[in-house]
């Protein structure tokens, strides 16, 4: 039987570098992960492509695909939806490839109550400091929403010990790297598991 892909999580707070980390990871030429596509109901930014970037949606589909069950997880994040489609996530670990999300904290949590054995990596920043200055230099939120936003985010980093891993996303080289390793540790040590546990089953 083919073996079942790894289910990779990685999130954080807004701000932390998640969607510049993730491209980077996608952008090396031997990646291994399958990214996980998400739905929202958030409108296009300028060069932004549906089914690339996201598959947009309006409030009505989205709400639609939710009572469908369509959904792994989703959340509500500054006014809109955002989901991941839960049968391209099955199909793929189904045929033994390993998916990636990259997800808020409220999303990840969902997610790690349905699929305990995935695999849940932290983004943190270098410190709180660091963290408004990316979300400033972003230069996406107005002053209220900056302020918004770094509230939920010592909420959002308290949720840090429900995670596998932490990395800090202090270079982005480097935080790739980190977790290009702690993907491939976490395959040999599902292997070594799974033989131990097979070995088991021969003896008795
Ligand atoms: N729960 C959940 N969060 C998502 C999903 N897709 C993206 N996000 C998160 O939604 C947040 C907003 O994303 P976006 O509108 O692209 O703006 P960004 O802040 O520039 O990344 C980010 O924290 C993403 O990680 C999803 O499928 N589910
Ligand atoms: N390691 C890093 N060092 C410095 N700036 C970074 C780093 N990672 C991301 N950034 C910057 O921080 C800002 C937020 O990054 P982004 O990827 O949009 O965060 P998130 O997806 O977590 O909300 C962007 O301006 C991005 O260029």
């Amino acid at each position: 039987m083919k073996e079942k892909g790894l289910l990779i999580v990685l999130s954080g707070p807004s701000g932390v570098g998640k969607g510049t980390v993730r491209k980077a990871i996608f952008s090396q030429e031997n990646t291994k992960f399958e990214y996980s596509i998400s739905m929202t109901t958030r409108l296009p930014r300028e060069g932004e492509v549906d089914g690339v970037d996201y598959f947009f949606k309006s409030r009505e589909e989205f709400e639609s695909l939710i009572e469908q069950g369509k959904l792994l997880e989703y959340a509500e994040y500054v006014g809109n939806y955002y989901g991941t489609p839960v049968d391209y996530v099955r199909e793929t670990m189904d045929d033994g490839n390993d998916v990636f999300l990259e997800i808020e904290v409220q999303g990840a949590k969902q997610v790690r109550d349905k699929f305990p054995d995935g695999l849940f990596i932290f983004l943190a920043p270098p410190s709180l400091s660091e963290l408004q200055n990316r979300i400033v230099t972003r230069g996406t939120e107005s002053e209220e929403l900056i302020r918004n936003r770094m509230d939920t985010a010592r909420s959002e980093i308290e949720m840090m010990n429900l995670y596998d891993y932490v990395v800090e996303n202090n270079e982005v080289a480097t935080a790739v790297e980190k977790i290009n390793s702690i993907v491939q540790a976490e395959h040999c040590r599902r292997e070594r598991v799974e033989k131990r546990y097979k070995k088991m089953l021969e003896v008795e």
